[in-house]
């Protein structure tokens, strides 16, 4: 067995020799390259065993009783995973390594490992002189993966398992049996670095008879000095004590976690999914769902998973591409476009999000069955061509010739049956329409009743109840008019028109319409019970006139919200499931044939089976985490609450970059969403992104957005203040120069933050610099001016103030802080989100409306 899990026996009494030392440092990297190489040894071997499984198994899966045959198609899959996860090449494949006291009870885990947290009471011995000796009793590797020698030693430990956590728990004041923490950087099969931290100082240590060597200054500050790229790294061999309480938190009920800018809140959360599937990997394989605010979070933070080793595994959505109601519908027309790449002002948003939209929804879902043309959808359409050239048009033999006219829904039905003719009048209609809508079904889901009812009442107008007697006479009767009339293309043709099946496009389309909107929100009679004033109903309705009548069209994130509570109002009608028709397979089950073998070959992988549950809209996930949940409206914590009804929960924020304006309606839909579940809270203190000169700015904001609130804590400082230009004339040329400037200073990435209505500007400004050539005029949509790679393009991008939210850029311009915070009520807290996105330099622009002093520092920002 490996020396690096003994029980070491000699006892030293120097202190760390050569600390630091290049002699030391080399020798140092020479042991941990020892030990990498072992693993990779051990990898390689695995690797040959899984795919000798997988060989084996192919050849064997035809033979056999269906006991055996189940048991190695179990073992196929095993193997199957296991060689994927090895096959995948990390970097820093191990990246940790804790040198540990003797254990309190002396008691192994199943991964080998002492499980005490303490140390024994004699791990500590004193010497003559009075000094504290100790030999480290364990060594411990951590890694992204556990890999286990031949003899089931832990070679490296899963960075999840509970062995692994002293590694992120251990501090100075309560170092636990951890005597030195040792972070490795590696690339590929290459050790390149080591830098140690020392938690118990006071102690003379020794290994295998030798003093223990210390080396650098402890990783975190060498992690959060690196560059940063477009992508967010994990942080996976420095996670914080604080941090490591929240990613191991048990996931029963609601976990909250609260923390200012930088404190890991996306790190941590991103972490956490990853330990949950390796605690329960069963229950939350493919049901994670993480909620980010932008698809710009999303890309940013899409790596970080699979670099855990979770590929596939975890949906991370953004808001605006959460609903299936917001794809484009199969036959609802072309040119529907998915995502959400239209932009709502934020006094349109703050009506979008506001909770009072449900109620004017749920009455445009049902005051949307009276829609006049283009017509809803009917058989007629069901060629799928989505031109609705059936609707309207359809000939009922005369029935509702007026609705017909008008464009609308007939408004008369007449039918002949058993040699009679029989009518519903336009009043008959409503009154049964009203009767249909008293129920709660989702309206597509009404019909049949609504079917059920016309038949009702044309039975009634027949004189049927009258005619007969005998109750089985008159059900007889009564069951043959049904079938008659039921059966007659002119009754479904007007079922069809008459309680069309809508679309959530559709409807939304139809608010586009003021007076429309106007009735479905109480508005039109200008007093009481009104839900939306007269203004909001304009401004809603105007933004919505971007989408053609079936609703076709761009949407901004608020519309997606609204769309998927129409979807859950409307309900989708169950279709008669379309089969692939084969003959063969009926007559012989000749499926049945198919091997083991051939099925795990077609088996889908992770990644198609999460497609396939998005596809089938999945709403059922066993754990959902939110990020920059103070962001969400209460019609988006609507829809997030939906896809959580059986969740446990993770919500991260930070109320202080709230960009929406109601605060309070906001918390109430959240309580919603969660309800009645316990809560556990976390509070992060510590600021790892910004330099403390850049903290300090951001503050005096923070200041004057939330007073009294508390700034978390910068973790270290570059001495670069933040500086100050004033635009000036020619305001362009003084931001290129700035951007200029600020590549040549950082090796990465460099954010200009503008406000959203100077987008549009701010990327011709800079179009030689990010290799954008969107003319001023176009809506910029999500807005992002990433050029390609090569210097400086790909380095620069241009953001509006509600883009920036959760991206950091080694450096960022923040133009018009006035500008900013004058755009929406909730302005200086998205001025605070702005000024808090660098990890090492920050510039502020200021134009006329800033006031800037002689210094050039604006008005919101002068202490
Ligand atoms: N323990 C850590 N070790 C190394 N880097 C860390 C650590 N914790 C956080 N960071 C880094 O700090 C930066 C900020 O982290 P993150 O984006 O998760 O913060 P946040 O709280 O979500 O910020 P915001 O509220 O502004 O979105 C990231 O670059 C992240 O990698």
């Amino acid at each position: 067995m490996a020396a690096h899990n003994a029980t070491h026996a000699a006892s030293v009494t120097s202190r760390h020799a050569e600390p630091g030392t290049e002699g030391a440092r080399d020798r140092e990297i020479r042991v941990e390259q020892r030990h990498l190489n072992r693993v990779y040894r051990r990898l390689e071997e695995k690797i040959h065993e899984a795919e000798y499984l997988m060989d084996d198994a192919a050849k064997g899966g035809q033979v056999g009783t269906p006991g055996a045959l189940a048991e190695r198609d179990a073992q196929v899959f095993r193997a199957g995973v296991h060689l994927n996860r090895l096959n995948n090449e990390f970097e820093d494949f191990l990246f940790g390594r804790i040198d540990l006291l003797l254990g309190k009870d002396g008691k192994r885990g199943p991964d080998g490992a002492y499980t005490s947290v303490e140390p024994a009471d004699d791990a500590v011995r004193t010497d003559a002189a009075g000094e504290p000796h100790a030999d480290i009793a364990e060594t411990l590797h951590i890694g992204r993966l556990g890999v286990l020698d031949a003899e089931y030693t832990p070679l490296v430990i899963d960075w999840r398992a509970p062995a692994a956590a002293p590694f992120y728990r251990a501090t100075p004041v309560a170092p636990g049996r951890v005597v030195r923490r040792r972070v490795i950087r590696s690339k590929g099969r290459k050790v390149l670095s080591v830098e140690d931290d020392l938690l118990r100082p006071e102690l003379t240590a020794s290994l295998d008879g030798e003093p223990l060597s210390i080396i650098g200054d402890g990783a975190l500050m060498a992690a959060l000095g690196r560059a940063r790229g477009h992508t967010m790294r994990d942080i996976v061999s420095s996670i914080q004590a604080e941090q490591d309480l929240v990613i191991r938190a048990p996931a029963n009920s609601v976990t909250e976690v609260e923390g200012g800018p930088g404190t890991g809140k996306t790190a941590v959360a991103l972490h956490r999914a990853a330990y949950l599937l390796y605690q329960d990997r069963r229950r939350y394989a493919g049901g994670i769902l993480i909620v980010s605010p932008t698809p710009l979070l999303v890309a940013y933070t899409e790596g970080v998973l699979p670099s855990l080793g979770e590929e596939g595994q975890v949906a991370i959505r953004a808001l605006g591409s959460l609903s299936e109601a917001a794809e484009p519908s199969e036959r609802g027309g072309a040119g529907g476009g998915s995502g959400a790449p239209a932009y709502d002002e934020p006094a349109v948003a703050r009506v979008k999000g506001s909770i009072r939209m449900a109620k004017v929804l749920r009455k445009a879902a049902r005051g949307a069955l009276t829609l006049p043309g283009p017509a809803p959808l009917t058989r007629a359409d069901e060629d799928g061509d989505g031109d609705g050239d059936g609707d309207g048009q359809l000939s009922f033999d005369g029935l509702g010739a007026e609705g017909q006219r008008a464009g609308g829904p007939p408004d008369h039905l007449r039918v002949v049956a058993f040699g009679a003719r029989i009518e519903l009048d336009a009043q008959k209609l409503r009154q049964i329409r009203q009767a249909v809508l008293s129920g709660t079904a989702p309206v597509n889901l009404m019909r049949p009743r609504a079917r059920r009812l016309l038949l009702d009442a044309l039975w009634s107008a027949s004189g049927g109840p009258r005619r007969y007697q005998d109750p089985e006479l008159a059900a007889e009767a009564r069951e043959a008019f049904d079938e008659d009339i039921a059966t007659e293309t002119e009754f479904t043709d007007f079922l069809t028109a008459w309680w069309p099946e809508l679309t959530p496009r559709r409807v939304l389309a139809a608010m586009a319409d003021e007076k429309r909107l106007a009735r479905w929100s109480g508005a039109g009679g200008g007093g009481r019970g009104r839900v939306l004033t007269q203004r909001e109903v304009r401004l809603v309705a105007r933004s919505l006139r971007r989408l053609a009548p079936d609703g076709s069209g761009p949407l901004s994130v608020h519309d997606v919200a609204l769309l998927d509570e129409l979807h859950t109002l409307l309900g989708t009608p169950a279709r008669p499931r379309r089969r692939e028709a084969d003959p063969l397979d009926q007559l012989t089950g000749l499926e049945e044939l198919s091997t083991y073998a051939d099925r795990f070959a077609s088996r889908p992988s992770q990644a198609e089976r999460l497609e396939r549950l998005r596809d089938e809209g999945r709403t059922d996930y066993a754990h959902v985490i939110v990020d920059e949940a103070q962001d969400l409206t209460p019609m988006q914590w609507r829809m997030v609450g939906r896809r959580g009804r059986q969740a446990t929960w993770t919500v991260v924020g930070d109320p202080a970059q709230s960009s929406w304006s109601d605060p309070d309606e906001a918390a109430a839909a959240r309580d919603e969403a969660l309800g009645t579940r316990p809560r556990r809270r976390f509070q992060l203190t510590v600021n790892y992104r910004n330099p403390a000169e850049v903290a300090e700015l951001a503050a005096r904001v923070l200041a004057l957005a939330m007073p009294g609130t508390v700034p978390p804590t910068a973790v270290r400082s570059t001495g670069l203040t933040p500086r100050f230009v004033v635009l000036g004339d020619d305001p362009g040329a003084v931001l290129r120069a700035e951007v200029r400037r600020l590549l040549a200073e950082v090796d990465g990435t460099v954010g200009v933050v503008v406000a959203m209505e100077r987008r549009a500007q701010a990327r011709v400004w800079l179009a030689e610099l990010t290799g954008d050539d969107t003319d001023a005029g176009a809506d910029v949509g999500v807005g992002v001016g990433v050029g390609g790679a090569g210097e400086p393009r790909g380095r620069v991008v241009v953001l509006g103030s509600l883009e920036a939210k959760g991206l950091e850029y080694d450096a960022t311009v923040v133009v018009s802080p006035a500008e900013i915070a004058d755009e929406s009520p909730a302005g200086l807290r998205v001025l605070y989100v702005a000024l808090t996105r660098a990890t090492q330099q920050l510039t502020v622009l200021s134009g006329e409306r800033d006031d800037p002093d002689a210094a050039g520092v604006p008005d919101l920002l002068r202490d």
